[in-house]
């Protein structure tokens, strides 16, 4: 017991930014943002529209060069690295690679998904038949993200929310070390957010999720760290408890939830 809580209590941190800052014709969108996000633990980014959420992650990725700053994945500075290298070294966006095709079965589209950690191009011309070796990580993962009822279902005829855990689970098909989410929670009902929550928290357990949400009662439910950004700077940092009840956070969100 002892061990385990001397090793929970010893956050590793497999992807920080320094000084993060970007500059669009001008126009400061970013700047000197400091980030540590640490495995096994779930960290939000939120603030207020336009604060500079969806550019954070544009520069994390690599997407978007920075215009000052340092980003450091798993102990190595990828400010210059292409984004193709920064996904192959393990920090995956949700979006990025979620092919999720909806004529496909939901282990169709795992199994398209497997494909590239283990070193096959994606060749659709293949057939399907020729991915037989990949079933058993494949019923692995849907087994893991609750889809084992679905396994043969199309992707077309999931619920919303089941068609977003599908996405998440071709984007665990990579393993990857740091998961982004770009409001996962997004349009969602309310039994879907619950069941969509339920599954970023087993997520987690093995790996960083760092996700944007506008839903705030989730952000309390799941998230270990939460980082403000209003006007493209830091204004809090904390658990949700600490940066909810910061006076410049409320400010930031007056008239919203927070
Ligand atoms: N390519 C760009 N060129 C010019 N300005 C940009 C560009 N991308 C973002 N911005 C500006 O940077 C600021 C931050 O935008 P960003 O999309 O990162 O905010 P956000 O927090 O993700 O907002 P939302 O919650 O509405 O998605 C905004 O003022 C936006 O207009």
């Amino acid at each position: 017991m002892a061990a385990t809580l001397a090793t929970q209590s010893q956050p590793r941190v497999v992807l920080s930014a320094r000084g993060l800052g970007r500059d669009f014709a001008g126009f400061t969108a970013v700047n000197n943002v400091d980030l540590d996000v640490e495995h096994a633990r779930i960290h939000a980014l939120i603030g207020p529209n336009g604060a500079g959420k969806t550019t954070v992650f544009n520069l994390l990725t690599k997407f978007l060069q920075p215009t000052r700053g340092q980003i450091t994945l798993l102990g190595q500075d990828i400010t210059n690295t292409r984004p193709d290298k920064v996904a192959r070294m393990g920090l995956v966006r949700s979006f990025q690679i979620s092919a999720v095709f909806p004529h496909l079965t939901v282990r169709e589209n795992v199994k398209v998904a497997l494909q590239r950690p283990n070193g096959l191009s994606t060749q659709f011309w293949l057939p399907l038949s020729a991915l037989d070796r990949l079933d058993a990580r494949a019923d692995q993962l849907i087994e893991q993200l609750g889809l084992a009822q679905y396994r043969d279902h199309r992707a077309a005829d999931l619920s919303y929310g089941r068609k977003r855990v599908l996405e998440i689970a071709t984007t665990l098909a990579l393993d990857p070390e740091v998961l982004l989410l770009d409001e996962p929670m997004a349009g969602m009902g309310q039994e879907d957010v619950a069941m969509v929550a339920g599954i970023i928290r087993d997520v987690a357990a093995e790996r960083a999720v760092l996700m944007v949400e506008h839903n705030l009662s989730v952000v309390a439910d799941i998230c270990h760290h939460v980082t403000v950004l209003q006007r493209g700077e830091i204004i809090a940092r904390g658990d949700y408890a600490t940066v909810s009840a910061d006076p410049r956070v409320r400010t930031a969100y007056m008239g919203s939830e927070a």
